[in-house]
């Protein structure tokens, strides 16, 4: 184990805002200015806003750093499936990433760990990032089942063919989403080091280089905290990623 870990070199963080459902054309002006300042950061942007705003934003940000990506995608192509959106349709739309996975969703629409591989593969077939939510509940960790929980919970959600340039995986504890809590350090770091452990064991260099985001009540007051734990490669950011003064506050520390 020790091996594998020290073989992992830190790359570029990645801060990535997950705006849910908030926000219509006129917040748009909040990515103009994250995209504005985006030249001088080291670290890389992606804005996921509404798919409603996709198009809009992908070509306020064309010419700069910042991407855009989506918060869900179908396992499908095309087809009979109304309302959906297929992961073709939002490349087409300007988009690069798309959020897979997230606990809202596999809560609210039952999603389960192989669905959630199949809509990646179907992200990667159309050239997108696949951004993987994993996360244990506050039950399971009180259980002390959280590290068992998540590193199933990758495996499963994972396919084959994932790469550090195709995948991140954010680690997004449910209890500690929307809520001001924040799991202590060394949780962070025993989760994203059990994490890494399992991504270099299954998928070798790439599994080390993949990007492991920690997500859930970042902010500016704590990003310098939480991205000095090992292993932790960026965030994925809900509320605070909706305004251009606190991403921005949360980008300029990493
Ligand atoms: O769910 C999240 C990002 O996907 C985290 O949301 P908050 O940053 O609002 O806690």
């Amino acid at each position: 184990m020790g091996a594998l870990l020290q073989s992992h070199t830190a790359p570029r963080k990645l801060i990535a805002g997950n705006w849910k459902m908030n926000g219509v054309g006129a917040a748009l002006a909040e990515i103009e200015a994250m995209a504005a300042a985006a030249e001088r950061l080291s670290c890389d942007l992606v804005l996921c806003p509404a798919f409603t705003l996709i198009e809009r934003a992908a070509g306020l940000v064309r010419d700069t750093p910042v991407r855009i990506g989506a918060q869900d995608c179908h396992a499908q192509p095309a087809g009979a499936f109304t309302g959906d959106i297929s992961a073709d349709m939002l490349a087409d739309a300007g988009a690069s990433h798309v959020i897979i996975g997230h606990s809202e969703r596999r809560m609210a629409y039952a999603e389960a760990n192989e669905q959630v591989a199949a809509k990646a593969l179907a992200a990667y077939r159309a050239g997108l990032t696949a951004i993987i939510c994993v996360g244990e509940t506050e039950a399971q960790r009180d259980a002390g089942r959280a590290l068992d929980i998540v590193v199933a919970q990758l495996s499963a959600s994972l396919p084959d063919g994932a790469t550090a340039a195709n995948t991140a995986i954010a680690y997004e504890p449910v209890w500690a989403i929307g809520t001001g809590r924040v799991p202590a350090e060394a949780q962070i770091a025993d989760m994203h080091a059990a994490m890494r452990q399992h991504l270099s064991a299954r998928f070798g260099m790439e599994g080390g280089q993949m990007r492991l985001l920690y997500g859930g009540s970042v902010k500016a007051a704590n990003a310098a905290d939480i991205f000095a734990v090992p292993h932790v490669d960026g965030a994925l950011v809900g509320g605070a990623s909706l305004k251009a003064a606190d991403f921005l506050g949360i980008a300029a520390a990493a």
